[in-house]
């Protein structure tokens, strides 16, 4: 029988939260690297009681635990791609920040996971910070939603084209390489505009928008596939401009399960 995976297969990694919908955080960020036909490595920094409706709880792991994990990986494989996701607690933001600097990672997505699209924070202000100011000069691209560049842009209230460009210009200026600005929390013609910044070019990233309530996990589906398309060897423009295509043909394919926001359908392509 022939051999259906190359030997050659790219390799990325996940440094996320688990999500026991299987709607976001690790399960998201696997299948969406399997849908690109990449192998997916994770590095787990906490585990979440979580449904279509909200989170019930969260545990996170031991920092020496998550370094141990993301150490098993790349001492043994060629990881192309990283990207991160929830990471909860200032101490796990600041080990996943120092092992990406001993290993010298360059090819970083880092989706700065600290406000729900609901506008709910979900990290205390240090870990805020450390995100801020440790993890995000080390990213080929951060990925803020509407709420979350508020907080690293300190605009109050970003409603218009106008503030999501100018909070990507300043939120580069934190020392990320490229920078966007995600829409889907917009409202009215914005919903599902996005915003991208390298320091000299902005450019407007627009699909079409999908009409449904069932997004849960867009964000991290967006950020595995920037990481997925990074890994397969895309420059940073068209490995977004690929992956914001994706989400979209997810959003479209999205799954009305459970009570609340379903989640988008990674294997669309399949059905
Ligand atoms: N209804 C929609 N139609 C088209 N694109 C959308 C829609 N909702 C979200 N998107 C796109 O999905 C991607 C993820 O953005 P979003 O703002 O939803 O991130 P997020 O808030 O981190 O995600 P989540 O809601 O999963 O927490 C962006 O490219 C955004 O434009
Ligand atoms: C474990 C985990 N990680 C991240 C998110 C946010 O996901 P998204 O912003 O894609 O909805 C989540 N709900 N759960």
């Amino acid at each position: 029988m022939q051999n259906l995976i190359k030997p050659e297969v790219p390799i990325a990694m996940t440094i996320a939260g688990s999500d026991s919908g299987g709607g976001a955080g690790i399960q998201a960020d696997l299948r969406t690297f399997a849908f690109h036909r990449v192998h997916g490595t994770c590095a787990v920094t906490c585990v979440t009681a979580q449904n279509t409706l909200g989170v019930t709880r969260v545990d996170a792991l031991p920092s020496e635990a998550i370094a141990a994990q993301i150490e098993a990986v790349v001492s043994d494989m060629r990881v192309l791609a990283i990207k991160t996701g929830m990471l909860l607690s200032q101490d796990i933001i600041k080990t996943v920040a120092r092992k990406i600097v001993a290993l010298g990672f360059s090819n970083i997505v880092v989706d700065p996971v600290m406000v729900s699209r609901a506008g709910v924070q979900l990290l205390d202000n240090d870990a805020i910070n450390t995100i801020k100011y440790a993890l995000l000069p080390l990213a080929a691209i951060a990925t803020p939603n509407r709420y979350e560049a508020q907080i690293l842009s300190g605009i109050p209230e970003i409603t218009t084209l106008e503030q999501m460009q100018a909070a990507a210009q300043t939120i580069c200026q934190l020392g990320c390489r490229t920078v966007l600005v995600k829409g889907g929390g917009m409202t009215g013609n914005l919903r599902g505009v996005d915003v991208w910044f390298d320091g000299k070019r902005l450019e407007v990233l627009q699909t079409e928008t999908v009409d449904t309530t069932h997004t849960h996990g867009t964000g991290c589906t967006l950020s595995a596939a920037i990481a997925a398309n990074l890994a397969l060897g895309l420059p940073l423009l068209p490995a977004v401009q690929a992956a914001k295509q994706y989400v979209t043909q997810a959003l479209k394919h999205s799954l009305a399960i459970g009570q609340g926001q379903g989640p988008v359908g990674h294997f669309f392509a399949l059905l």
